[in-house]
């Protein structure tokens, strides 16, 4: 990523209020480096007041008065609170950009799951990575990010402030604070060498867990629990053995910086006294200038080595960043203060206007494919020139062997795949934005139920955009054979969250009951009848027949039982209509 995209990404990230608050910071740290040349002139003061100088002393241009020790401590006393002040203001600054961009880049990620249509955003092991590696580190690269431009300007204050004290000292300490910078800038380099295995790393692990917790009990019937557990084994010490040799290199410059900057000093002590002559005084606020000074330099050097180490996270997060990131992370939404949050966020989500609307009859979609062509990135095309219309009111049934394209068909009407060539429409709309309508209302089963944490009748209800009483609910479960389970068990019968207490069947028929309150005008069923007998598959097709006119209905199985009533069916292995 180029320099200039960096800071582009970096000001679209912060944000006007997060642009703000570092300018805060860093008008702040300005104020540090002031107090510092204030004290410098305090200590002679203070000299002055004591009787240990008693010549008179000039510091800058101007002469220094004799001031009583009452007034001194008074003086201390104000730059005292006015420095607790900047300096609190300066750190949590840091924190509060940390949290208010980690705030802002989780909301994106959920964000982009629920209303961005790409296929990468749909693979959890890709979210968790970023919510728990890229995102938190890079929130921790904003905060070191931050320290580290205020301990800059600080720091380059304070050499100016030295120059203007006595210059050739303060000449003889930028060319020393060249060669310490120097070797810190190449310890740096090696903080980064390494931080850059670390994401790499993660990434093997997610995969590794996501990939063990799915086939557990594959895994442990083919006897591969061994192999499994070295292969992450590994990716886990190569994680840490490179974290940890990143945080040695960061600690290093932190600890050079200073032993370096000491030497310094004493070279620059003997210098002054028996070369340049300069005045006691002059120098005695020099030295007291110039510790100030490498402390701040220690430090800087101390947060860079730190922002190196999460650098990869944080160029990796900014490449993830697309142009829905404004809208996700609105600043309306974001709220929060430097001491905590300021609106609820409950609010925030009654307020998006994705929310669903009641909605009355609408009519069934026409679907068409015009010359669509598609292949998976470095796959041959699955589809190709492929033509076709669904009717409105007609029941198409996808059949074909397994990889033929059912589920990539399903992505491209629904708009979640995109044709490479060519046009997937939905009454003249594309699909994403049909499907995004908020009055349009549209069925989808597939072969995992999806089921809430909640009573039988919450899951009936889930996503269903029209006014249902519960003479209604009772009607469609008698029609999917669901009554005698909800005469034993209750429309308020509570499902567990690991979804126990009801079978496999009876779970997809509440599915497909769902759907079918809602009065779709679209109906997507993706292999929604793997789990019922045939009995009741046959039940399911009659009830599809039945809201044929008022439906558009795409079936996709292997069955031929709930296919039974479709008005055309196509065979993908052929693409032909049979
Ligand atoms: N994300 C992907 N990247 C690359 N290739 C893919 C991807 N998803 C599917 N494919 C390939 O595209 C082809 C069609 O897959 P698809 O899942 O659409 O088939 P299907 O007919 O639904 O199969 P099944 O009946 O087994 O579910 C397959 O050859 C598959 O390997």
């Amino acid at each position: 990523m180029k320099k200039k995209i960096l800071i582009k990404e970096t000001i679209k990230l912060l944000g006007t209020r997060g642009v703000k608050y570092l300018i805060f910071a860093v008008v702040s740290s300005i104020v540090i480096a002031i107090i510092e040349l204030s004290m410098s002139i305090i200590i002679q003061l203070l000299l002055i007041s004591f009787g240990l100088l008693s010549e008179e002393v000039k510091f800058l241009t101007f002469s220094t008065p004799k001031i009583s020790l009452l007034n001194i401590s008074i003086i201390l006393i104000v730059i005292a609170i006015i420095r607790f002040i900047v300096q609190l203001t300066t750190t949590q600054t840091a924190s509060f950009l940390k949290e208010y961009i980690f705030l802002k880049l989780r909301r994106f990620s959920i964000y982009r799951i629920l209303y961005e249509s790409s296929e990468e955003v749909k693979n959890s092991s890709a979210i968790n990575f970023k919510i728990s590696e890229l995102y938190s580190k890079s929130s921790e690269f904003i905060a070191f990010f931050t320290n580290a431009l205020c301990m800059l300007v600080q720091t380059s204050i304070l050499l100016c402030i030295l120059y203007l004290v006595a210059w050739k000292e303060a000449f003889i300490a930028t060319i020393g604070v060249a060669l310490i910078g120097l070797i810190v800038f190449k310890i740096n380099h090696l903080v980064a060498k390494n931080a850059k295995q670390v994401p790499t790393q993660q990434i093997k692990l997610n995969e590794g867990i996501e990939k063990i917790s799915r086939n557990f009990l594959f895994i442990k019937l083919m006897k591969k629990r061994d192999e499994e557990y070295n292969e992450i084994a590994e990716a886990l010490k190569e994680y840490s053995a490179k974290s940890t040799s990143a945080y040695f290199y960061s600690n290093l410059a932190t600890q050079t910086g200073p032993f370096l900057g000491i030497l310094l000093l004493v070279c620059i002590i003997s210098i002054s006294i028996g070369l340049f002559h300069t005045n006691g005084a002059t120098l005695i606020s020099f030295i007291y200038l110039l510790s100030r000074f490498v402390q701040s330099l220690s430090i800087f050097s101390g947060y860079y080595g730190n922002a190196n180490t999460f650098f990869p996270q944080y160029k990796l997060s900014l490449m993830s960043i697309n142009s829905n990131f404004n809208l996700a992370t609105k600043e309306s939404f974001d709220r929060i203060r430097l001491n905590g949050y300021r609106k609820s966020f409950k609010k925030n989500i009654t307020n998006h206007s994705l929310a669903n609307e009641k909605s009355e009859f609408q009519p069934s979609p026409t679907i068409t494919f015009t010359n669509v062509t598609f292949a998976y990135p470095n796959s041959l095309p699955i589809f190709e020139n492929l033509t076709m219309t669904f009717e409105k009111g007609s029941q198409i049934g996808l059949i074909g062997a397994s990889g033929t394209g059912k589920s990539t068909l399903l992505f491209l009407l629904t708009g979640l795949l995109q044709p490479n060539s060519g046009q997937a429409s939905i009454d003249n709309m594309p699909p994403w934005e049909y499907v995004s309508q908020k009055n349009i209302r549209i069925g989808y089963v597939g072969a995992e139920p999806y089921l809430i944490k909640g009573t039988i009748k919450d899951n009936l209800c889930y996503g269903v955009s029209k006014e249902i009483n519960d003479l209604e609910i009772l009607n469609i479960l008698d029609k999917v054979s669901l009554s005698s389970i909800i005469k034993e068990k209750g429309l308020s019968y509570v499902i567990a969250e690991d979804q126990s207490g009801l079978s496999a069947g009876q779970k997809q028929r509440i599915c497909l009951a769902r759907a079918l309150l809602n009065e779709p005008a679209l109906l997507i069923l993706d292999e929604a009848t793997a789990n019922l007998d045939e009995e009741n598959e046959y039940l399911i097709a009659k009830i599809l027949a039945e809201i044929k006119s008022k439906c558009t209905t795409v079936i996709v199985s292997h069955r031929a039982g709930i296919l039974k009533f479709a008005d055309k069916i196509i065979d993908l292995t052929s693409l032909k209509s049979v």
